[in-house]
């Protein structure tokens, strides 16, 4: 006969950075509250993805600026230290261990069950422990699903027996083929092969379609990645797929679609992300598995009854991202928090319980030289949206801070102006250094400034957020395009 379950106010499947933060918010509303996690506490995004993925590519972005610095050029102008950057980036992956997470948890006053955790019909959840154990939990108000996601493969004849690296591989290698072939064009692709090329292979990429590069950003985003790969040495083929794969010994035969073919030493696949959902016991609850979680504005799961079962971060297919995982984890803890006191949600557009930068102003940086950053719509999503809108563009190579920065400085600003609102829809800045600009533009979107207003946000003199006066001297000059969306 197996034990009564332990009981908790929330249970939460998944200690990535959704996990972690939706857990501490739980409890800081005063609610009993248990993680499960099967691998490391703090997810993909410490130890296979962002921290490891970002370590390794800094070497590149510092040596790529400090080259276009004259009196610096000369200095830096010799390959990485490979076996330093491969040892750093170790150390910001925390050498794969999660004592700090760890004790982290315990002092936000979260218990944790370390094991694989399956649902086991409404409001239980079944956890294997690597010791063969089965602990058995119930929650009295919420499971929370933060599973995250793992790599997509495609159907790739032969794939599979060719032992593909995934993103997991990318970032945690300590080998550097010789020959790295990417398939895929976008954030993992890019960032990837940037990073690989730098540290001595030599990175071909196979880019399906006619999309370029990046393809959900602006065209010129993805253009200008393109020419510094190329810069760099990496080998872009657009418009081709590969069609079958073989392993011989310590060789990769690619066969392509147009007929040619590709030897490497190692293939990624980076051409999106699937839900861990496959094996979580969904069909218990009547969900199908494998599926991505899709969840309401209060990150509820409409399709389960009595609103007990949450999901937020990448299983919920929102906004794949760190930092939106984290902020749909701090609103989904809040809400869980107040929906168990019984109090009322502030879930009006921006209120506390409203996730509403997920569909307004979602930052993305990437992180190549050049950087792009980028929030809000495109232009294309604003098109498909209906909107009215002006495009302002400005070369930032023209800008004095931009010009101190670096010989040469190459870069590209775009602006959208919501013409009925006549504030900020969208910004994409591509260019050295412009990560650090992108705050300042979302911080344009939340706060729903009118653009006017921004005549009085004086960029200091010389730095390159003076690409902003530059918009908007460009807007005054009535260089722009409009769109007059479906009611114009
Ligand atoms: C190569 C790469 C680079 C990236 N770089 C960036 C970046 O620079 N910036 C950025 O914002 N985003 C980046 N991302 C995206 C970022 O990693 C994700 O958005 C983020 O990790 C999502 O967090 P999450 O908590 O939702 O899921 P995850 O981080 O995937 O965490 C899910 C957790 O759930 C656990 N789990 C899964 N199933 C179970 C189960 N059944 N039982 C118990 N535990 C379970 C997993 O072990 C994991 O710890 C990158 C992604 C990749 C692949
Ligand atoms: N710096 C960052 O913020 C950062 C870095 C890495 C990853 N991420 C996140 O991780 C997620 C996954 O990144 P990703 O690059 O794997 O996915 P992605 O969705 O960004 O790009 C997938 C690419 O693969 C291509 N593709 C899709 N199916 C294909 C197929 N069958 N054959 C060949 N090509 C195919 C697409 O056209 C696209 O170019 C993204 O949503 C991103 O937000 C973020």
């Amino acid at each position: 006969m197996s034990e009564a379950p332990r009981t908790y106010d929330v249970i939460v499947l998944g200690a990535g950075p959704c996990g972690e933060n939706l857990a501490e918010r739980t409890s800081d509303a005063g609610l009993t509250t248990v993680v499960v996690e099967s691998e490391l506490l703090g997810g993909e995004c410490s130890f296979w993805a962002c921290e490891p993925s970002k370590a390794l590519l800094r070497p590149m972005t510092a040596r790529a600026e400090a080259r276009r610095v004259p009196a610096l050029s000369e200095a830096v102008s010799g390959p990485l230290d490979v076996a330093v950057a491969l040892a750093h980036r170790d150390k910001l992956a925390n050498y794969w261990q999660d004592d700090d997470q760890v004790d982290w948890l315990n002092s936000v006053s979260v218990d944790l069950v370390r094991g694989f955790g399956r649902l086991d019909g409404p409001r239980q959840v079944t956890v294997q422990t690597a010791e063969g154990e089965t602990v058995r939990l119930a929650a009295r108000h919420a499971v929370a699903v933060c599973t995250g996601t793992d790599a997509a493969l495609p159907d790739l004849p032969g794939l599979s027996d060719a032992r593909p690296w995934t993103s997991r591989n990318a970032t945690s290698s300590r080998e550097v083929p010789e020959r790295l072939a990417v398939i895929g064009g976008g954030v993992v692709a890019v960032e990837m092969a940037a990073a690989w090329q730098a540290l001595g292979s030599q990175v071909t990429m196979l880019v399906r379609g006619t999309s370029g590069l990046l393809p959900r950003m602006e065209p010129f985003a993805g253009e200008m990645v393109a020419d510094g790969l190329r810069e760099a040495g990496v080998d872009i083929r657009l418009d081709t797929s590969a069609s079958r794969v073989t392993r011989t010994g310590r060789e990769v035969h690619i066969e392509l679609a147009d007929g040619g073919n590709l030897t490497a030493d190692e293939i990624l696949v980076a051409i999106g992300r699937a839900p861990r959902t496959g094996d979580i016991g969904m069909e218990t609850v009547g969900l199908k598995p494998g599926d991505w979680l899709a969840v309401d504005d209060t990150f509820q799961v409409p399709a389960v009854a009595d609103g007990w079962l949450y999901a937020a971060g990448d299983v919920n297919h929102r906004a794949l991202m760190t930092h939106q995982s984290k902020y749909q984890a701090r609103i989904a803890g809040a809400i869980i928090g107040v929906r168990a006191a019984g109090r009322r949600l502030d879930d009006a557009r921006w209120g506390a319980h409203a996730s509403t930068a997920d569909s307004a102003a979602v930052p993305q940086v990437v992180f190549t030289d050049p950087e792009v950053a980028s929030v809000g719509m495109t232009v294309r999503e604003a098109e498909r949206a209906g909107r009215r809108f002006e495009m302002v563009d400005y070369d930032i190579g023209h800008v004095a801070g931009a010009v101190q920065y670096a010989d040469g400085y190459r870069g590209k600003a775009r602006l959208l102006v919501d013409l009925d609102r006549g504030n900020v829809l969208g910004a994409t800045f591509v260019g050295a250094g412009v990560a650090e600009l992108l705050f300042s533009a979302t911080v344009a979107i939340t706060s729903e400034v009118p653009v006017e207003r921004l005549w009085h946000a004086v960029p200091a003199f010389p730095t390159i957020s003076e690409v902003w006066l530059r918009l908007l001297e460009t807007r005054r000059a009535g260089v722009v395009r409009r769109f007059e969306g479906t009611s114009g």
